[in-house]
């Protein structure tokens, strides 16, 4: 049966979500094929106050990875933006020209920040909070400058103004109301929260109203209607969002305040449907995510054609990601003639707790200081309990276990996902999870805001009984509990030589794995088993199995290899002509001293290499890519030795060799060090008869300054000592780690020990030589198969983005 087409625009929290309900119930029905203007594959768009408080980063906050994408054959279009839809032809229309047909469409645009209208908006440094780009600016704009005003005293103004306190600014709030958080606590809890917040270093400025932002280029104050100014040199907008309604409303698709969805979340327009903060279902537009993903669950049934009763709205409940305060509201929050309360008060403790009643059920809650008791309290509201079932109950004396042990079985754990107890306890029970991940992975508990986190691991360790213990070590991914080195070891005694026969010998959840699993076992069984074991390309990330980066507008960079960071007319000649010949958008100089050509079409890109007829530059790769020289002695008068000449040799002796990750290296041929060995995986520096070699150096998003490994005599004891350094990092870091994690969590003592050992010494030698003697040029490979030529670059649909 042909499949029915699904195209989804906006590739965000609550598009995606639906996505993975409508996989779920109809795996393989549809072809969907999905847009998003953000360059990323789905992030978890909540976690960006944590990344701007330093607690996790960009990098790890991914939620469904290009793999993903792929695995479920969900063609994506990162970087592009819906333009047109014409709802007669069901056709969309992008801002690359690019138009695709469907059967069924999902409007998930999101909101865009609301940016007051104040004259000086556009200066430099004003920006809202909503996005990685967002998130970016503020960091770097704390690298510089001192001086940050949040306009907004609501959840995002007080998680922002949070981030930039760590980020070591000074910051004031702005707040219209006289009470923080007005629209979610009451102002009890609102007073008790700026006190908590003072004392924790941000200043308020209530009841104001912005009038102007002032500055030349840059802004420089904020001034109020009473006149009054403060200085800024960071202003942050938080005061609200509109939702994205503009291309439905130029569509023909009726819109309010966000696009008018019925109960099954169709619009007013056949085969279209809208869902998450753009959607407008009974008057009610909701910005958490727990609503949204409610309104994807029962709209993946209505297209899968499964019958339900439909959306119903969602009781709001709230808490503040800021560590050290305890928030939490859910429902109404303040009393009228018909609601009355229960209260505690606690000013020692700083403890708030009401309950609000109407005829005799649970309507809301507030809580502050101990919030415990908020996922309970949510479940009652939500079944409209009455309020002697929460006072007969009162558990607040018990934590941990017994708090678990107490909860029912209908209990909400997570309230972002909706997960109850029983669904968690059932999911452990019969699929044997005995991990924090898998439970994760499994029920989708934790998987937004984390503030169910220690719920779900108390829930696992009440479930799992003293299982639980022995079972918090790191596992390699969700689909085993066994750590990295158990799963090498297992290897090695069983002679395992496959992927999926270690899979299936170890016992794996999966029988295919996952993104996760899959690339860090081709790379465990070929450092073992360097001569006999057959790379599987298919495990490999897709921008080492297409062997050139992809870009963010799905073209991609071709970066030819250059030893040492020196070329020659000839190959210089060959670059300009293949740029000409085949259009290329971009030639750019890379840090590590080489050539990239950029913006080329997949299907050039074995014509490109061919004409090139250089070796690739591997800049793909999770191996080496480059040795960054100095001059050196034949030019610079401070030189010391032929830092040129050492570098290539040592590209020449490590180029393709595999490692867990990408490994950068340079030579300086004295102290100055001009190819900056300090933010290397190797940097070598000469000094006047000797050299010395830094390691685990990284300039990334872990930066981290190199230590001094050994200092050497000769170039042939660099290279060996860069050898056996390195081959001991292939053998026992963790996939995926660069060499600045593993000297980290090695300590360069232990190194050295180690390496000191003559017989270790010569024997990692002689494992990287054997390594190293089956190396073969990433491009040539692909030159001399046909059928690679013709699967990987003619006949694909790989979505775009790289990893
Ligand atoms: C810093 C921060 C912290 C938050 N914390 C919490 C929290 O603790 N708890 C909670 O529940 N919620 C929180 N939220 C809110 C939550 O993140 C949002 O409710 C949720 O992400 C909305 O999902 P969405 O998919 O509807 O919209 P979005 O996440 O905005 O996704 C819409 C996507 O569609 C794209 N798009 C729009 N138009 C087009 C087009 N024409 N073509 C292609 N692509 C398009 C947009 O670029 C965007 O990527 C937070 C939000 C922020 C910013
Ligand atoms: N922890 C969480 O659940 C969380 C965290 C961050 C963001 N979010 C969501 O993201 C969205 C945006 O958050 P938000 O805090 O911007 O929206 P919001 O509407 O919840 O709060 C905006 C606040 O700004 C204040 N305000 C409005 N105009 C102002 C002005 N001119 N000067 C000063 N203050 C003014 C309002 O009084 C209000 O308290 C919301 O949907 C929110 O739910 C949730
Ligand atoms: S590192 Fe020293 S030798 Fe090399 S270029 Fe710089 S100054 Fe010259
Ligand atoms: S409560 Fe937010 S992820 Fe569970």
């Amino acid at each position: 049966m042909k499949k029915q087409k699904i195209v989804l625009i906006g590739n965000g929290m609550a598009g995606i979500r639906a996505v993975e309900e409508i996989l779920k119930l109809a795996p393989n029905r549809f072809k969907i094929t999905v847009f998003g203007s953000e360059p990323y594959p789905n992030y978890n768009r909540i976690q960006l106050s944590k990344v701007l408080q330093g607690d996790t980063e960009v990098a790890d906050i991914t939620l469904n990875t290009w793999e993903w994408y792929e695995e479920n054959g969900i063609l994506l279009y990162p970087g592009e933006t819906v333009i047109e839809i014409d709802t007669d032809n069901q056709i969309v229309s992008t801002d690359k020209k690019r138009q695709v047909k469907y059967d069924k469409l999902i409007m998930a645009t999101g909101s865009d920040p609301f940016m007051l209208p104040l004259p000086g908006i556009d200066k430099e440094g004003v920006t809202a909070f909503r996005n990685i780009k967002d998130c970016e600016l503020m960091i770097s704009a704390s690298e510089n400058y001192k001086k940050a005003v949040v306009i907004g005293g609501g959840l995002l103004g007080l998680e922002a103004a949070r981030g930039l306190l760590n980020l070591g600014m000074q910051v004031d709030v702005v707040h219209l109301s006289d009470c923080l958080m007005e629209r979610q606590l009451d102002k009890t809890a609102g007073k008790m929260l700026q006190k908590e917040l003072e004392n924790q270093g941000m200043n308020f400025l209530l009841e104001k109203q912005s009038a102007e932002i002032t500055g030349l280029d840059r802004v420089e104050g904020l001034k109020f209607k009473d006149g009054e100014e403060v200085k800024a040199d960071l202003v942050v907008m938080a005061v609200g969002i509109k939702p994205n309604v503009t291309l439905a409303n130029e569509s023909g698709i009726q819109v309010n305040r966000g696009i008018i969805v019925n109960d099954y979340l169709e619009t007013t327009v056949p085969n279209v449907f809208a869902v998450g903060e753009c959607a407008e279902h009974r008057e009610m537009v909701y910005g958490l995510v727990a609503p949204l993903y409610q309104q994807g669950l029962e709209m993946a049934k209505r297209i899968c054609g499964i019958d339900s009763e439909g959306y119903q709205g969602s009781v709001l409940s709230t808490q503040l990601k800021v560590s050290g305060v305890d928030v939490f509201s859910a429902g109404e929050i303040n009393e009228d003639e018909d609601t009355k309360s229960v209260r505690v008060f606690d000013d020692w403790l700083g403890v708030y707790k009401k309950v609000l009643v109407k005829e005799g059920k649970i309507t809301g809650a507030v809580l502050f200081g101990d919030t415990q008791d908020g996922t309970r309290l949510l479940s009652l509201i939500n079944k409209k309990a009455a309020i002697e079932e929460y006072m007969d109950n009162a558990r607040s004396e018990e934590t941990g276990l017994d708090l678990i042990a107490s909860m029912p079985d209908e209990e909400i754990i997570c309230g972002c996902n909706g997960v109850t107890k029983c669904s968690i306890v059932e999911a452990i029970n019969t699929q044997g999870l005995t991990t924090f991940e898998q439970v994760k992975g499994c029920t989708n508990a934790s998987r937004s805001c984390g503030g169910c986190r220690s719920l779900v691991t108390d829930l696992l360790a009440y479930t799992v009984g003293d299982a639980f213990e022995q079972n918090q070590k790191e596992s390699i991914c969700g689909c085993t509990t066994l750590s990295k080195d158990e799963v090498i070891e297992e290897i090695k005694d069983k002679g395992l030589s496959h992927t999926r026969e270690v899979m299936h010998v170890l016992g794996w959840k999966s029988e295919e794995g996952c993104s996760k699993c899959r690339p860090a076992l081709n790379y465990y069984l070929g450092m073992l088993n360097p001569l006999e074991y057959k790379d599987e390309k298919e495990s490999r990330y897709v921008n080492e199995r297409l062997r050139a980066n992809i870009q963010k507008d799905g073209t991609y960079g071709v970066v030819p290899r250059m030893y040492g960071g020196v070329t020659n007319s000839t190959d210089l000649r060959k670059i300009a002509d293949v740029a000409d010949k085949y259009d290329v958008k971009l030639i750019k100089v890379t840090g590590g001293q080489r050539i990239d050509l950029l913006g080329v079409k997949k299907e050039d890109l074995p014509s490109i290499w061919a004409e090139l007829d250089m070796p690739s530059g591997a800049a793909y790769s999770k191996g080496l890519r480059t040795v960054k020289t100095c001059v050196g002695a034949d030019f610079c008068r401070f030189g010391t030795s032929d830092s040129i000449g050492l570098g290539t040799k040592m590209e020449k002796k490590f180029e393709g060799m595999n490692a867990p990750h990408k490994v950068k290296m340079s030579v300086s041929a004295c102290p100055r060090n001009c190819a900056e060995g300090g933010i290397k995986d190797v940097g070598v520096i000469g000094l006047d008869g000797e050299y010395e070699i830094y390691v685990g150096g990284n300039a990334g998003t872990h930066m981290r300054q190199a230590d001094l490994l050994a200092k050497v005599k000769t170039e042939e004891e660099v290279i060996e000592m860069t050898a056996a350094f390195l081959q001991y990092y292939r053998e026992t870091a963790n996939y995926l780690d660069r060499t600045s994690v593993w000297v980290e969590r090695l300590g360069i003592e232990h190194i050295q020990t180690y390496l000191s050992d003559e017989k270790m010494f010569k024997e990692l030698n002689q494992r990287m030589d054997e390594s190293l003697s089956i190396v073969q040029d990433g491009w040539k490979e692909v030159l001399e198969s046909e059928t690679m030529v013709r699967d990987l670059y003619q006949n694909v649909n790989i979505p775009a983005g790289s990893n």
